[in-house]
């Protein structure tokens, strides 16, 4: 048997004589039946630590417990439409007209044992899953983790965030009480908006008018089924990814483009990160146990003729209420069809470019760079000012139709018009994204002019001292070795330029990428003349292998 395919213990000399032999025996019975050996170097995959790398495991993790808590609610949940006297163990609601659907729920909140908590339990999942994946989205983007060669895993992961999102609306839908049907009357009305085919494909998903007797068994479908499904396998393919492209980790001494440095999946990071599985069950479980969640009982059961004030759909579908709500009554009639561009501009087009960038912005940035190289650092987003500002103006427009979508609420509470809010909401959603966009830009400079200054002057010790002649010395002292490199490590494309046998005039499409590249690059703060930036470490050519370490320890594999 060669070296590499005896057991671990065996070959690492820490089992000898007999139980050395046994444990090589039924290691080979083992390897014969399973790929035992390929496990083992599995199980040294080393992965990188940093707080930041958590936000994907905390979508991991939420997600779990709400496959768990979502299984033992569909024991109870019944996604019947047809309706009966409510008698349950709520009794102000007794006599009213609803749903099974609406019924099981309560049932489940005040009937069933541990119904409650296990209901919480699954909304506050569904509410801190979905905060995650969007962290670990921006996570992604500004350390520019999205580069070659994990395009794909974005790909994989931007589907994934909007999967969240629609698992996350069918969920609260199903309880059909006043707040959720009110929510899919939106939905409703959106599905009509798209031009020619949508009252047919109203007519479809609800089998007749809306709201017909179809639409929560279908659902429920959906939602325990489909999209759970879908999520399961594309959860899986990306972890897989992650795996065998290896994780990105933060530059530093040892750190560079060419290896992976951390600690081993077995046992360091599996038992840290079990731990945090626990950590994150935990604090759902307390959640659900002390903070009241989608109470129900309190709306009522729809009725198609009645809205309550103050309706608020989950944070995650909240921009879209907010779109809704900031756009002006505008129809316009072609041949009978009615082109409603109220509902149609901001909830059917504006969610499609979204996400339409979103898909793209990877294969954008390569394209303007020219940038073919594999990238296996993390970014520091100071250093890419233009990237980072663009995040930081998106979140910026999805903040302010955030805020738009509780209109309403924030009215009443500060005692202001809802319209003179509303056409604040309006202007800020033009103005505030380019504010933002210029301010960041600034900051990151700035920071890029401060790491500058502390590479040329070194970092302050806190102590002023005066000479004897007078003159005051604000007290700097060198960088530590370790920051220094860090902060040398800096990996900025120059913007393109054009080439010197190139056809002139520039065609069209060439001079928009060089127009392009120089505004995505040309701003930046020159690290000081003399410092040499550790360069051939930060850009590795494409299809380089990586060499894994161990924190601490040597090279392997
Ligand atoms: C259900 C949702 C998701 C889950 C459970 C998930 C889980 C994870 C985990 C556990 C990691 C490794 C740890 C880390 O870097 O945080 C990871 C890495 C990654 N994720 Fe996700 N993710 C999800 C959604 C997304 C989304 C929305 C995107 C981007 C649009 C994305 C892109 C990536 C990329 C590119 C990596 C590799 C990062 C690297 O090597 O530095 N993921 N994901
Ligand atoms: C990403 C995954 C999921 C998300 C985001 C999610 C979200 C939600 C939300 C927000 C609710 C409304 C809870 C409430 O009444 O306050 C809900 C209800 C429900 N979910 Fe999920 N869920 C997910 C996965 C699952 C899975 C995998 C199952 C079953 C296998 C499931 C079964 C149910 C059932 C039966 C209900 C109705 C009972 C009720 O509303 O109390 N869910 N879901």
């Amino acid at each position: 048997m060669s070296e590499e395919r005896k057991a671990p213990a065996v070959r690492s000399g820490r089992l000898e004589g007999r139980a050395g032999k046994a444990a090589e025996r039924a290691f080979t019975a083992l390897d014969q039946r399973l790929p035992a050996a390929e496990g083992g170097t599995l199980l040294r995959k080393v992965f990188p630590d940093h707080w930041s790398f958590l936000l994907g495991e905390i979508a991991l993790y939420s997600f779990v417990v709400l496959l768990l808590t979502g299984v033992y609610l569909t024991f109870f949940f019944d996604p019947s439409m047809n309706e009966s006297v409510y008698r349950g163990a709520y009794a102000p609601l007794h006599g009213v007209l609803a749903t099974q659907a609406y019924s099981s729920t309560l049932r489940i909140s005040f009937e069933v044992r541990g119904g409650l908590l296990i209901r919480q339990m699954h909304h506050w999942a569904a509410l801190v899953f979905v905060a995650a994946v969007g962290a670990h989205m921006l996570r992604i983007f500004f350390t520019g983790a999205f580069r070659r060669p994990r395009e794909g895993n974005w790909l994989i992961g931007v589907t994934l965030f909007q999967l969240a999102m629609l698992e996350g609306f069918c969920g609260y839908s199903l309880p059909d009480d006043l707040l959720s049907g009110t929510g899919l009357r939106t939905a409703a009305t959106i599905i009509g908006s798209i031009p020619v085919v949508g009252t047919y494909l109203n007519f479809f998903a609800f089998g007749g008018a809306y709201p017909g007797h179809d639409f929560i068994p279908r659902l429920y479908v959906v939602h325990i089924l489909l999209v759970p499904g879908a999520l399961v396998g594309l959860i899986t393919a990306h972890l897989i990814l992650v795996v065998y492209l290896k994780h990105t980790h933060w530059g530093g001494p040892g750190r560079t483009n060419s290896n992976v440095v951390g600690a081993p999946m077995v046992p360091q990071f599996t038992a840290k990160t079990t731990g945090f599985f626990f950590m994150i069950f935990g604090l759902l479980a307390a959640l659900g146990a002390l903070a009241q969640v989608n109470p129900i009982w309190r709306y009522g059961p729809y009725r198609a003729d009645q809205v309550s004030t103050d309706a608020q759909p989950d944070w995650y579908v909240g921009f879209l209420e907010g779109a809704l709500r900031l756009m002006g009554p505008w129809e316009t009639n072609v041949w009978g069809h009615t082109f409603m561009w109220n509902v149609l501009v901001p909830a059917v087009l504006l969610p499609a470019v979204l996400f339409v960038v979103l898909y793209l912005y990877p294969f954008f940035e390569r394209w303007v760079t020219g940038d073919q190289a594999e990238h296996h650092l993390c970014d520091r987003p100071r250093n890419r000012p233009t990237r980072t500002a663009f995040g930081v103006a998106a979140i910026t427009f999805y903040a302010v139709l955030l805020l738009a979508g509780g209109n309403d609420v924030i009215a009443y509470s500060l005692r202001v018009s809802v319209n003179s809010l509303t056409w604040l909401f309006r202007g800020a959603v033009f103005i505030a994204p380019p504010l933002a966009f210029a301010v960041t830009k600034r900051i990151c400079l700035g920071l890029q002019a401060h790491d500058r200054d502390l590479l040329s002057e070194g970092e302050e010790t806190g102590r002023v001292s005066q000479e004897v002649y007078g003159r005051i010395d604000e007290g700097r002292r060198p960088l530590p070795e370790r920051r220094r490199y860090t902060l040398l490590l800096r990996d900025v494309p120059l913007p393109l330029q054009p080439a010197e046998d190139e056809p002139r005039p520039v065609p069209r499409r060439r001079r928009l990428r060089l127009v392009l590249s120089s505004w995505y690059y040309r701003d930046r703060v020159e690290l000081p003349v003399g410092a040499a930036p550790p360069r051939p470490e930060v850009t590795a050519p494409p299809r380089e292998p990586l060499t894994e370490r161990e924190e601490g320890g040597s090279a392997g594999q």
